[in-house]
């Protein structure tokens, strides 16, 4: 008997139509369900003609009926945002991009791989941020592995909710100067990895539009690796002021980096630059000394192959990770180190990035 599951990964073979890409990878799958014999699927389809959607639910209804044990295919198509309560996902997307109220630039922090120090970088950029005097939001969006609680030393808290029905907001979780919010704070740990997909488009927008962030300069977002349906949701849901492509040096994940940073391009988004991480070792007692474990080169060739800039090189230090798991960004822990250096500088010429572009 098919899965849920199952499903979800038959819808894969549906496929847009002027970008081949598939109806997951372009966020358009709110919900899949299947009580046998029945499949149930929610699908948002973005300002589309009717002929468009009657064909797109008539590939889904025969990838779906190709599955051991399902006979019917129940179909819902949405198109407009919906507001619901927090914690039931909205599905639907808007007209185009929606200015959050209050808050005046979001830079979203993505890579084309996981590991490689996106979220540290999001959050020590942020601290920078909001050590230069500006007001900052974060929001984790990073539903796969959303570890910014952690690295901010606020795991164990729930973000509080106020208000009623379609008036409930979030209460994002002050930390380190910033306010945050997390899929990590309202999403249960054991949740199966296939729900969280179909979920994303639907929590980013309620993360967007429902937490109070009151009075932004900055809203920083933790992309999930990848070109997925978070881009795509962020992408489609807000302007973004631009973003900042995370890589290590090596030569291979150059290539998942380089995928994602056509990807943004390909959206419009504006790619503010790329920063290497993990560039070279520093040894903790031997602070002058470089050692390039992961080779050296990669940003720097991204960037100059998007004609974009290197904003920063944030060296491999012990403090780095230590700050991390212990909940305090390095910015914080060790001001003086050559990695919190290098993320002040991103910080200031993120700023300048942006500025210049809006
Ligand atoms: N410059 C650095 N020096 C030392 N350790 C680092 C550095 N950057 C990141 N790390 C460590 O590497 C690990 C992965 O970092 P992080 O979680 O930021 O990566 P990520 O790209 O966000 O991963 P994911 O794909 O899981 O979201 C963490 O333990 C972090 O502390």
């Amino acid at each position: 008997m098919a899965t849920a599951e199952q499903a979800h990964n038959a819808l894969d073979q549906v496929k847009d139509s002027g970008s081949g890409r598939s109806a997951i990878e372009m966020g358009w799958i709110d919900q899949v369900r299947v009580i046998p014999p029945r499949a149930i699927i929610r699908l948002t389809l973005p300002g589309f003609a009717q002929s468009q959607r009657d064909r797109l639910a008539q590939e889904a209804r025969q990838v779906l009926l190709e599955l051991n044990g399902i006979s019917e295919v129940q179909i819902e198509i949405g198109e407009t945002a919906s507001q619901g309560p927090i914690g039931q996902a909205g599905h639907g997307q808007s007209a185009g991009p929606q200015a959050i109220q209050g808050v005046r630039q979001i830079v979203a922090v993505s890579s084309g791989k996981g590991g490689v120090g996106k979220s540290t970088v999001a959050v020590n950029l942020a601290c920078a941020l909001a050590q230069e005097g500006l007001s900052v939001g974060l929001l984790d969006a990073d539903i796969y592995g959303p570890n910014t609680p952690t690295m901010l030393g606020v795991a164990d808290r729930t973000p509080e909710v106020s208000g009623n029905g379609a008036e409930q907001c979030i209460i994002p979780i002050e930390s380190h100067g910033i306010a945050m919010v997390s899929m990590g704070l309202l999403i249960e740990e054991n949740q199966p990895v296939i729900w969280r997909g179909p979920m994303l488009n639907g929590i980013i927008r309620q993360f967007l539009y429902q937490a109070y962030w009151g009075e932004r300069d900055v809203l920083v977002v933790d992309l999930p690796p990848g070109t997925g349906d978070a881009q795509l949701s962020l992408a489609q849901a807000v302007p973004i002021a631009g973003v900042v492509i995370v890589t290590t040096p090596q030569k291979v994940s150059l290539q998942d980096a380089r995928r994602g940073l056509a990807m943004f391009k390909q959206m419009g988004v504006n790619v503010l630059g790329v920063v290497e991480n993990m560039t070279a070792f520093v040894p903790p007692d031997q602070p002058e000394r470089r050692y390039a474990l992961f080779g050296s080169g990669g940003g720097e060739q991204l960037a100059m192959e998007n004609n974009v800039p290197l904003l920063a090189q944030i060296p491999m230090e012990m403090p780095v990770q230590e700050g991390g798991n212990e909940g305090s960004p390095i910015v914080h822990s060790r001001p003086e180190s050559v990695s919190a250096k290098a993320f002040k500088q991103l910080a200031k010429q993120v700023l300048d990035c942006a500025s210049q572009a809006s």
